[in-house]
């Protein structure tokens, strides 16, 4: 996104952000004041290969706030050629979470970055993954909602084995073409591929940590270490659950309606 730009738009989208909040869709009771004066503060909860950098981005673009991702500046870090970076690449690889030390560091000079460059609000994927790291984050400023992205865990799997990433571009594919019968009262779950143009077609890498054991490992800890930091904004009343069921074509206008943010045009073509 391009920060700074859009002050207007991003108040609107602010104002309706805030009466998504007032109408009961979050349950946050937050002092009006908060919302309409400042830009939003969110984080983006959920397990590895949800689509928390995906939903996150699509979202900082639409509120023309900034989103930090902590893996993105975690990865950033492993490419320097230090010592330093080896050990936290051997942590990174074994589907371990980094000190919070390390990662407020990272954290601290992204937000540095931030005042220095005028940007206002972000939405923070990634961070905190800790119920330490939600309360060190508690004391830097108010968070004004949490968004819990939930999906099962076979799909979870399959969508980070899928995962593929140019090294041209940067920019993210899945190969998963997804169709899991509904089962046991859960509903089908059908998430077609994100299939790459052929200019990226040969230039695909695979995440080192995206291997099924690292996988199943980042998801055990998920479950340890951050499960609890969904029971900590819940107790504060800024988290709002939300199910990603399918593709993005059908998860987005949803994720919008939710949070009150689709425009009227989007609204028409969803009634067609
Ligand atoms: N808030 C955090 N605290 C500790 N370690 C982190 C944090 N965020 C990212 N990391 C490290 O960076 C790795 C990659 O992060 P990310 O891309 O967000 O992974 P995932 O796909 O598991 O959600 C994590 O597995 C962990 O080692």
């Amino acid at each position: 996104m391009r920060v700074g730009a859009g002050a207007a738009n991003t108040h609107k989208a602010f104002k309706q952000l805030w009466a998504a909040f007032m109408s009961g869709m979050a349950a946050a009771a937050l002092p009006p004041a908060k919302l309409a004066q400042q830009p939003a503060k969110l984080v983006f909860l959920g397990c590895p290969g949800v689509g928390k950098g995906t939903y996150a981005s699509m979202l900082s673009d639409r509120l023309g706030i900034p989103h930090i991702a902590m893996g993105d500046l975690v990865r950033e870090e492993l490419l320097k050629s230090t010592p330093n970076a080896q050990k936290l690449k051997d942590l990174v690889n074994q589907g371990k979470l980094l000190s919070d030390d390390i990662v407020l560091n990272l954290l601290s000079s992204r937000l540095l970055r931030a005042s220095e460059n005028g940007e206002d609000g972000f939405i923070l994927d990634g961070f905190p993954r800790t119920r330490s790291q939600a309360e060190i984050l508690d004391q830097l400023t108010e968070i004004d909602l949490v968004v819990n992205l939930k999906l099962r865990e076979d799909v979870l799997i399959l969508k980070c084995l899928g995962r593929r990433i140019c090294s041209g571009c940067g920019n993210n594919f899945n190969l998963a073409d997804i169709d899991v019968q509904a089962e046991n009262g859960h509903p089908r779950i059908l998430m077609p591929a994100m299939l790459p143009p052929p200019t990226c077609a040969s230039k695909l890498t695979i995440r080192e940590d995206d291997t099924e054991d690292v996988i199943r490992e980042r998801l055990r800890i998920y479950a340890q270490e951050s499960k609890p930091v969904e029971d900590y904004y819940k107790q504060q009343n800024k988290l709002l659950d939300f199910d990603v069921g399918g593709g993005i074509p059908q998860t987005w206008p949803k994720l919008l309606r939710t949070l009150k943010l689709d425009t009227e045009d989007e609204l028409k073509t969803q009634q067609l």
